[in-house]
Parts: C-alpha cells; structure tokens; sequence
C-alpha cells in the first residue's frame, strides 16, 4: 500500500459540503482508505488574491493506485464536483493536488511530487503537519521545519472548524 497526502481547497458554493463529497468521493474507491483528515482551515487566498476565501484540509489515505491513476482520480473527483478551469489559480468548487506519494520525487509531463509549492504554501502545510504527529522522512521533515519559520496568522491561516463530522469519515477516529 503507498502512504499519499492530498491537499483539498474550495473557495465557491458551499465550501464544507464540497469538502464532505469528495472526501466521499475518495471513501467510496475500494482501492483507497482514508486514514486521516486535518480539521478544516480557512484560508486566504494565495497566488491571485482578489477572490473568496477558502477552506482547506489535508487527508492522509492509503491506497493501491499508482501515482499516475491517483492523479486520475483526483481529476475524476474535480469533475464530478462540475469543476470548470477557468484561470490559473481562479476561483474553484473543489481543487485536489498530491502533496506527497510515499517518499518519492516523480516528475512527469503531468505530475511532479511532491508538490511544487507547498513548500510556500501554509495552506497546504498547516493541515499537513496537524495529521502527521511524527513527520516521518526527508519531506515531511522540511514541511514541519519551514511551517515552524511561519507565522499562520500573518499568513491568513485560521482554524474554521476541527470537524468532527469530516472526521468521523476516517478510518482511524
Ligand atoms: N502534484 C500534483 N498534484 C496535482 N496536479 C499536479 C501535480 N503536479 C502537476 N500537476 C498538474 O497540474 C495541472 C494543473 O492543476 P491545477 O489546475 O489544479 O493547478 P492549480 O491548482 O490552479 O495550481 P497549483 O498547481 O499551483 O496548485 C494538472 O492538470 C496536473 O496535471
Ligand atoms: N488559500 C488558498 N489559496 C489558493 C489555493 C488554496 O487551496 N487555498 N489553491 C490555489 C491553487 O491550487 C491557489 N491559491
């Protein structure tokens, strides 16, 4: 089984259940268990700032999919929540990347793990390092280090809700 972290972010319609159904979405893979989910993050926008805020989370899952049929599946995810690409880093119903696939670095014509910019990104990083109590490897490693040099609050990262109804859907509670 290969260790995947995604991060997932939505800034239109209703941000929560957005989050719920493609973390429903994801439950529903035979191939995919989800082990754990941050608490849900409100976010400023980053990269174009004239936009809604969003809400974002981290899930930790295990799964059996290669990187490339789990990119597929976050694309899959994308469009059954009727995502429409408009421009880079517009507004979005639901955004899916793949932080980190095991301990690898892929680079491909379209995936590159880990992520490019969540180095940078304290949206990605904060829930990141709330669902690894020990960061494990390299990677993580330098998340938790860089996230240490960071001020959230000045970075526009607040707690929106420690869900607990997000988190009745992973399998470890
Ligand atoms: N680690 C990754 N996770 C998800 N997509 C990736 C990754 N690496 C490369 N891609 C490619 O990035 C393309 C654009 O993705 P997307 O439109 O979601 O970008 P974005 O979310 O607007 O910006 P950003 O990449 O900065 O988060 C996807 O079609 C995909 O092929
Ligand atoms: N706060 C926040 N800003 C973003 C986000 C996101 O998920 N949250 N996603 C982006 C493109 O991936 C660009 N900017």
């Amino acid at each position: 089984m290969n260790d995947v972290y995604l991060s997932i972010g939505t800034n239109m319609g209703e941000r929560f259940e957005n989050l719920q159904y493609a973390v429903t979405l994801l439950k529903g893979k035979e191939e995919i268990e989800v082990v754990h989910i941050s608490s849900v993050y409100e976010t400023a926008a980053v990269g174009y700032t004239d936009q809604a805020d969003f809400l974002n989370i981290a899930v930790h899952i295990k799964t059996s999919y290669s990187s490339s049929e789990m990119l597929k599946i976050c694309q899959w995810v994308e469009s059954e929540l009727g995502r429409v690409r408009e421009f880079r880093w517009g507004p979005r119903i639901i955004d899916l990347d793949i932080l980190l696939y095991n301990h690898e670095n892929i680079e491909t014509e379209s995936l590159i793990v880990p992520h490019p910019r969540m180095y940078e990104r304290a949206f990605v990083l904060v829930p990141l390092i709330e669902i690894t109590s020990a960061p494990v490897g390299k990677q993580l490693q330098r998340a938790h280090d860089i996230l240490q040099q960071m001020d959230c609050e000045e970075e526009g990262v607040t707690l929106w809700q420690a869900s607990a109804e997000l988190k009745m859907m992973q399998s470890v509670h």
